[in-house]
Parts: C-alpha cells; sequence; structure tokens
C-alpha cells in the first residue's frame, strides 16, 4: 500500500476521505498524527490553496500528499463565501466554528428569494513538495440554502445544504450516501482515476 499524507485538520473531511480510499487501497495518515501544522491558505482560488496545503504537508513529511480545498458558494452571494467557507463568520468578527458560519450564512440570506449554492471541492495530489505535475481534480454539488437547519450528519454547512433531488440536506444523508453524490466524493474518484492511469495507484 502507497502511504500519502492527507493534508488537512478537518475531522469531517478525514472521515469522509478514509471511507473511500480504504476501498482503494492507499493508506492515508493524516497530516495531524505526524505533526505537520496548519498550512496559511492566503490564496484567492482553492487550486492554489490546495497546492500550497499539499505541497506544505509533502515537504514537513516526505510523503506524497493530497489536499483537499473545498467551500460553498452562493449565487445570490456572489460566489461568498466560497475560498473564505472555514472562517466566514471570523471575518466579520464573529468566532472560527460551523455554527457560526451557519447563522452569518442564513442571515444574510434572510431576506434573498434565490436560494441556489454549490459546495466546490479541489484536490491535489503531489508526489513530492516540488513536485513539477501535481494531480488536480475538482468537484461540485448542487443544492439550496434553507434558513431550519436539518440533519445531524456531515459537518460544515450540511445541515443548511438541501439537494432537491434527494429532498434531504447533506446533514440528512447516512455517510455512504454522501459519498455517493458529494463534491469532494466526485473530485476524489476523479483523482484516483487520474492517478491509476498514471500507474501510482
Ligand atoms: O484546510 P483543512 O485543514 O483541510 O480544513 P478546513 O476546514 O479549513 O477546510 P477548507 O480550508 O478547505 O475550508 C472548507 C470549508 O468549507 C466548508 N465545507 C467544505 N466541504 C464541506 C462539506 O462537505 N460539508 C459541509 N461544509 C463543507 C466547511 O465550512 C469547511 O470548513
Ligand atoms: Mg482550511
Amino acid at each position: 500500500m502507497t502511504k500519502v499524507v492527507l493534508a488537512s485538520n478537518n475531522a469531517g473531511k478525514l472521515r469522509e476521505f478514509s471511507a473511500i480510499l480504504s476501498e482503494a487501497g492507499l493508506e492515508m495518515v493524516p497530516q495531524g498524527a505526524l505533526g505537520v501544522p496548519e498550512a496559511e491558505e492566503p490564496h484567492p482560488t482553492f487550486l492554489e490553496n490546495a497546492l500550497a496545503k499539499a505541497r506544505h504537508a509533502s515537504r514537513l513529511t516526505g510523503l506524497p500528499a493530497l489536499a483537499d480545498d473545498s467551500g460553498l458558494c452562493v449565487r445570490a452571494l456572489g460566489g461568498r463565501p466560497g475560498v473564505h467557507s472555514a472562517r466566514y463568520a471570523a471575518l466579520a468578527g464573529g468566532e472560527k466554528s460551523d455554527a457560526a458560519n451557519n447563522r452569518r450564512l442564513v442571515g444574510e440570506l434572510a431576506s434573498v428569494q434565490d436560494r441556489r449554492a454549490g459546495y466546490v471541492a479541489v484536490l491535489v495530489y503531489v508526489e513530492s513538495a516540488d513536485d513539477p505535475r501535481p494531480i488536480v481534480a475538482e468537484g461540485y454539488w448542487e443544492g439550496e440554502i434553507i434558513g431550519e437547519p436539518r440533519g445531524g450528519n456531515g459537518f460544515g454547512y450540511d445541515p443548511h445544504f438541501y439537494i432537491p433531488a434527494l429532498g434531504k440536506t447533506a446533514a440528512e444523508l447516512a455517510p455512504a450516501q454522501k459519498n455517493a453524490h458529494s463534491h469532494r466524493a466526485m473530485a476524489l474518484q476523479s483523482l484516483l482515476r487520474a492517478l491509476r492511469a498514471r500507474g501510482g495507484a
């Protein structure tokens, strides 16, 4: 099994990745278990932030690394919170928590008709810190933002992310169901195909 460092400190992401990757024959080690501190994510694009996180983890561990930069893009908010999804409330002086982020989001949409939104995940895999050929994959998942939270699974904005075709929020989906539809799962399947095409896994 190839050992890969997962360049994330988000417990929700780590759970979703490990469920998919264990089936793919990759041994993933969360960066926290190897003493890697959080990387800076100062960039305006998911791609640049994911690349920065992957390079950082690979540089500090000497292992191949997989990073995920993701977020919620709301049409009526011009794509916000976007790359700032993890610290949306903190940017407005609030705390850095899912609950505070959701309060800010729901408050901003209180009198807005257009509820359309999408989750974006950009994954980057590097063989080494200076890998000249990173593998990049993107996933997108469409939904609508609802004011009242529903469901206790998932993380982040999931209780407010309603998928009309499923009649449920992402937090009402069982973990395996979320992994059958989500932005992260779609990106990961595409990244694994690219990796296999290179003979990597
Ligand atoms: O950078 P790492 O350490 O991976 O962890 P993070 O939580 O800071 O991750 P990001 O910088 O990529 O920010 C992504 C944020 O977008 C939101 N998000 C992304 N994917 C999500 C999902 O599947 N369900 C709910 N919220 C999600 C959630 O608020 C995340 O904190
Ligand atoms: Mg982050």
